[in-house]
């Protein structure tokens, strides 16, 4: 069963005489446990979705369920308790500004509670090492750099104890350095503490580095949804299509024969291995390398290299290859 459920949702906003249908006819679950990724381009409806979960949204169609509930039909005391329980963050931190770090999270444990324990006090201090700012505990948000400032904001949203965070573009106001921070954070509590992370973000490589399962959305609909690895090699949308683009080498533009050219990606232990060469060996072929690289999905290694080959006996490498569960894509 899915932790969050998404039952044929449409959101239809109203503004100023006009309507703008931010979301059409959504249905996706996302399972207990996952790092789950909503992509699209700007105005794709993303953060309307993940604002559907806490109710900060409400439908105009469909359900939305969290733990089996249809958190529409909640009344405001039983809605609160259920927020409690989803951590939040922003893409621009949403901290106090006159409040310190330490005071900042602790007052999400005021908000949820009548009164504060030493025990509470404690936690907001573990939370606060947690997210690697014990030393910077007395500082005031304007003290603090973008990375710790959204680490201040993971704290918060931890305060809780929630089952579920969500995050609406949590690092695109970060440099890059910052960004592997907080996304190295997200993972390991994702890992520590079975927290289900639902992330929106416009950028595949943010997909790439810690979501299992991923939405993609385009123009309120959802173009498709599936595990990272079929999304980026094996998409059916040309919305998925344009987002992983960039993270597939380019073919050189240099000429080969006909039917000579592929693509080979490569996942988990094959990428280490030597595939190719164990491929070739003893068979009537010629290749040649022309671009490679390795990167990683979540922690799971893939490669791709695109080589021209040529011989009498290329169909007998290929059906190698893939044997040895290589994917071959032919690029001309
Ligand atoms: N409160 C609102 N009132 C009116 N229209 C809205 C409102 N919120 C969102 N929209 C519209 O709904 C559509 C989807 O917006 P949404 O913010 O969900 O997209 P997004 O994919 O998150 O975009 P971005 O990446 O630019 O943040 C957009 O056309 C937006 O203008």
């Amino acid at each position: 069963m899915s932790l969050i459920r998404f039952n044929d949702v449409s959101k239809r906003f109203a503004l100023k005489g006009r309507t703008q249908d931010a979301l059409s006819g959504v249905s996706l679950g996302i399972a207990r446990g996952e790092v789950f990724g909503i992509i699209g381009p700007s105005g794709s409806g993303k953060s309307t979705l993940v604002r559907l979960i806490n109710r900060l949204e409400t439908p105009t169609r469909g359900t939305v369920e969290v733990n089996g509930v249809d958190i529409g039909k909640l009344k405001a005391a039983q809605l609160s308790a259920v927020r409690h329980k989803l951590g939040m963050i922003f893409q621009a931190f949403g901290l106090l500004s006159s409040k310190t770090a330490r005071q900042n999270v602790l007052f999400a444990l005021k908000l949820a509670q009548k009164s504060l324990t030493d025990a509470d006090h404690q936690r907001v201090d573990d939370l606060l090492a947690r997210v690697g700012l014990s030393d910077h505990a007395d500082k005031y948000p304007s003290q603090l750099s973008g990375g710790q400032k959204q680490r201040v904001a993971i704290a918060r949203a931890l305060a809780n104890a929630p089952d579920i965070l969500l995050c609406d573009e949590p690092t695109s106001a970060l440099d890059p350095e910052a960004t592997q921070g907080v996304l190295d954070l997200l993972a390991e509590l994702n890992r520590d503490l079975g927290l289900t992370v639902v992330i929106v973000t416009h950028e595949m490589d943010v997909v790439r580095q810690i979501c299992d399962c991923v939405a993609v959305l385009e123009e309120g609909r959802l173009a498709e949804v599936g595990t990272v690895a079929q999304v980026l090699f094996d998409p059916v949308s040309d919305a998925a299509r344009a987002l992983g683009k960039h993270l597939l080498p380019h073919a050189p533009a240099i000429s080969g024969a006909a039917d000579t050219r592929l693509r080979l990606t490569y996942f988990g232990e094959v990428v280490t291995g030597d595939a190719l060469s164990a491929a070739t060996q003893g068979a009537d072929v010629r290749f040649s390398i022309l671009a490679g690289q390795v990167s990683e999905l979540k922690s799971v290694p893939y490669g791709h290299l695109i080589v021209d080959i040529t011989g009498a006996d290329r169909a007998l490498v290929i059906e190698r290859l893939q044997t040895r569960g290589v994917r071959v894509e032919a690029l001309i």
